[in-house]
């Protein structure tokens, strides 16, 4: 898992750090473990199971690294710092395995617990299988380390063999020995999930406004095409360009430019219908789908955000942003007619606009269609 999570160190994701430093510490902690009746027990008891707490801290802490959760330090140095005693306690004042492992297991249960209650059920689709992995996993290891603390408590006092070769010690030792190796699948699905989901979002929005990109939007607007060619209702198309963005740009700065875009797309949001999608098509142009609209609706749609993003008047811009106007092309889908063909009348409409004075809303009804099919 060591080197699993070596591959990953590059990837920049929250949380691969910890969770490299506790398998890494899980390593040591075993050799050592190993090395009883070699090296002196301070080292292959006392160090080791000190090296075994630190991990499934280090692990939780992973895990709220990656969530962007603050990490419950002083509770983990706490009861680290506890279970560590007990430790020492019943090896050097009173002598007992039993309470050893009960105090260690305390420990990992409420730590497994914790990394259980931190993990949220994912709403995103790509997450919410490894989140679930995780969840259950640790709740498992919860369960488990606690059963084993009760188990060794209740029989404080009686000899125990840590390798007798019965069922139930067998599960313990399976359940020691998976516990590291499940957290940390878990937290690598994790990673790989969140990376996948940053890399899709990346590709599905544009990076400056936030707006979905040139991409989703033929995705979602071949989708709405065909629902709206089955259902018999209407789709209206907007294409909205700012107004000589190039002086803009020229007079104020690209930084400016850049801020302009930016409320552009906020006021977009802000005055079209939950139902219609607005989308970046590239430099100063976005596209604004509008599902369920009747030519009325699409028209009135259409005024109301070129209004919005009516920037010019001094009334309108108090806020002493630079002035802009947008002027938009209007198209409404027509009976088995392409996506390409919708496109090509809005365009035309888009540029009736800007060589009709800019600042407007011209419909392509009257304009010379598109090709169909
Ligand atoms: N600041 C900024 N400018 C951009 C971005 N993308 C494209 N542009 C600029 O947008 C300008 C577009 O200029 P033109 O295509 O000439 O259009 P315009 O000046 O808006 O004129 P009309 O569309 O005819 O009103 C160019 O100067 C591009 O450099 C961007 O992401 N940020």
């Amino acid at each position: 898992m060591l080197l699993v999570l070596s591959s990953l160190a590059g990837t920049k994701v929250a949380g691969i750090r910890a969770w490299g430093q506790a398998n890494g510490l899980a390593v040591i902690s075993l050799l050592l473990f190993a090395s009883r009746g070699i090296f002196p027990d301070v080292l292959s008891l006392e160090l080791a199971n000190a090296l075994l707490l630190a991990t499934i801290a280090l692990m939780h802490a992973g895990f709220c690294h990656h969530l962007g959760r603050p990490v419950p330090l002083r509770r983990l140095v706490a009861g680290a710092v506890a279970a560590f005693c007990g430790l020492v306690y019943f090896h050097h004042v009173h002598e007992s395995l039993s309470l050893r492992i009960t105090s260690v297991s305390v420990y990992h249960a409420s730590v497994c617990f914790a990394i259980y209650r931190s993990v949220p059920v994912a709403r995103d689709r790509r997450l919410r299988y490894p989140f679930a992995f995780t969840r259950i996993t640790a709740l498992v290891l919860a369960c488990g380390h606690a059963f084993r603390g009760a188990f060794y408590a209740l029989d404080a006092w009686e000899p125990v063999l840590l390798v007798a070769p019965d069922t139930i010690n067998l599960v313990f030792v399976a359940l020691g020995t998976l516990a590291m190796p499940a957290l940390t699948l878990g937290a690598v699905m994790m990673a790989n999930g969140r990376a996948l989901s940053d890399a899709a979002y990346a590709a599905d929005h544009d990076h400056l406004t936030g707006a979905p990109s040139r991409r989703a939007f033929f995705d979602v607007a071949e989708r709405e095409l065909a629902r709206a060619q089955r259902k018999g209702s209407g789709l209206g198309l907007l294409l909205v360009d700012a107004d000589h963005f190039k002086r803009i740009n020229d007079t104020f700065g690209h930084g400016v430019g850049d801020q302009v875009l930016r409320d552009l797309v906020r006021r977009t949001q802000e005055v079209i219908r939950k139902i219609d999608y607005c989308a970046r098509l590239g430099g100063e142009e976005f596209a604004v789908l509008l599902p369920d609209a009747s030519p009325e609706t699409a028209s009135m749609v259409a005024e109301r955000l070129r209004r919005a993003l009516d920037r010019s008047a001094p009334a309108t811009n108090p806020s002493g942003g630079p002035a802009y106007t947008v002027s938009i092309g209007l198209a409404m889908l027509e009976p088995d007619e392409s996506f390409a063909s919708l496109m090509q009348r809005a365009d035309k409409a888009l540029y009736a606009a800007k060589a009709g004075g800019r600042n407007r809303v011209v419909s392509a009804v009257g304009l010379a269609g598109g090709d169909k099919g």
